[in-house]
């Protein structure tokens, strides 16, 4: 086999650090072709979905891409922004504040750039415009605070059959979680509080993560407890009362038992029990999306007014507000800081080469 050589190299660049923000990956466009499209790279991943192989692609292709595309393709067509999937648009936006910040802290030159797991843009083409642009220091940081293998391990598989066909590895560091980060938890805290100034105090806080098959927190997946280590942490720092948040999970999919409690069931029985005014927060996105925007803030808000609620706030993710990339920059310095004082002057820059050529040398 022929492995890719580095056309963006050569031996008189500087090594210039690289950034790789990474997040799921969204279709292509609200319709039904694009979201099957989308739906079956994300399903047939391994790490999404646990079982015989064999059995799952006949439920997948038999049943689930014939009759879930048109379902979801609506509901991102009520939140499809001019400039795209709000999941894109947000991550974008985030490598963009984000390369400055950093140049800023590092005094040296630094890329940023952006790719999905499932969809356009690739991982691999962050990696590959990476290169392009010299950087030969690598940090991979995936957009989600709590480590899951559904997640996390799965940009990392594709990270590394992107790099199988490398010839010249970059060096490499990927960042596995931040859920406990104190900048995490503070840039949850900070916007959670600037929202209330607006909204109110609510009777419930509600943590709402993705949620995942029960199967996988007992088969060893750190997930659900990094959840409400978060949930925990944020609470503590609001010094709310133990009845005044709780943790629950969304987004179920298909017939088993997923991480409980659930959010709708949840939202669905608070007026019940006296709650007229809540506020959600889903502190597991890093950007708002599909599952935020529609899943929440739509059919969520209705389960709880339908039910006897009065009030419904949802606080929207930190997507690129300042304080959220103030600290996506320390996170990243934090874990470049060998990096960065390796003098990148080092090596020798192509304007320095050309002048000693010049100069007969
Ligand atoms: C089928 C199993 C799924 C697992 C396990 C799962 C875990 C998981 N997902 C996220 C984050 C996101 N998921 C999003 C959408 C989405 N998730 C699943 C299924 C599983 N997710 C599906 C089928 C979909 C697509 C929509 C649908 O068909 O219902 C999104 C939003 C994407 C967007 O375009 O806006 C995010 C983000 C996490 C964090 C996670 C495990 C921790
Ligand atoms: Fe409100
Ligand atoms: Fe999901």
């Amino acid at each position: 086999m022929a492995f890719k050589g580095s056309p963006g190299f050569t031996h008189d660049q500087p090594d210039q650090i690289g950034i790789l923000l990474t997040n799921l990956g969204t279709p292509d466009a609200p319709d039904s072709g694009a979201v099957r499209r989308y739906l079956a790279e994300f399903l047939a991943d391994p790490r999404i979905v646990e079982m015989p192989r064999w059995l799952w692609r006949i439920i997948l292709h038999g049943v689930i891409l014939r009759i879930r595309p048109p379902k979801v393709a609506h509901a991102y067509a009520s939140v499809w922004r001019e400039d795209g999937s709000p999941l894109l648009v947000y991550t974008r936006k985030q490598a963009r504040a984000l390369q400055p910040a950093l140049e800023n802290l590092f005094q040296q030159p630094v890329t940023v750039a952006m790719g999905m797991r499932y969809g356009t843009p690739s991982l691999a083409a962050g990696l590959n415009e990476l290169k392009a642009a010299g950087a030969r220091r690598i940090l991979v940081l995936p957009l989600y605070p709590q480590y899951s293998a559904t997640t996390t391990a799965s940009t990392f598989d594709a990270i590394a059959d992107e790099l199988k066909t490398w010839r010249w590895l970059p060096e490499l560091h990927m960042l596995t979680q931040y859920h406990d980060h104190p900048g995490y938890i503070s840039a949850l805290c900070t916007t959670i509080e600037q929202f209330q100034q607006q909204h109110g105090i609510p009777q419930k806080l509600l943590f709402s993560f993705h949620g995942l098959p029960k199967r996988y927190l007992l088969a060893g997946d750190p997930y659900f407890c990094q959840c409400h280590k978060t949930a925990r942490l944020v609470a503590e720092q609001l010094g709310l009362a133990d009845d005044a948040w709780q943790v629950t999970f969304q987004s179920r999919f298909g017939r088993e038992e997923w991480l409980q409690p659930y959010t709708d069931f949840t939202l669905k029985a608070l007026p019940g029990e006296g709650i007229r005014h809540v506020q959600v927060i889903s502190p597991g996105f890093a950007s708002d999306c599909l599952e935020t925007l529609e899943e929440i803030d739509m059919q969520n808000r209705e389960f709880f007014l339908k039910a006897g609620g009065e009030h419904f706030d949802y606080i929207p993710a930190l997507n690129d507000r300042p304080e959220h990339i103030r600290f996506l920059a320390d996170l990243v310095s934090e874990h470049t800081g060998a990096w960065q004082s390796v003098p990148i002057a080092d090596a020798v820059t192509r304007e320095q080469l050309a002048k000693k050529e010049g100069a007969g040398q």
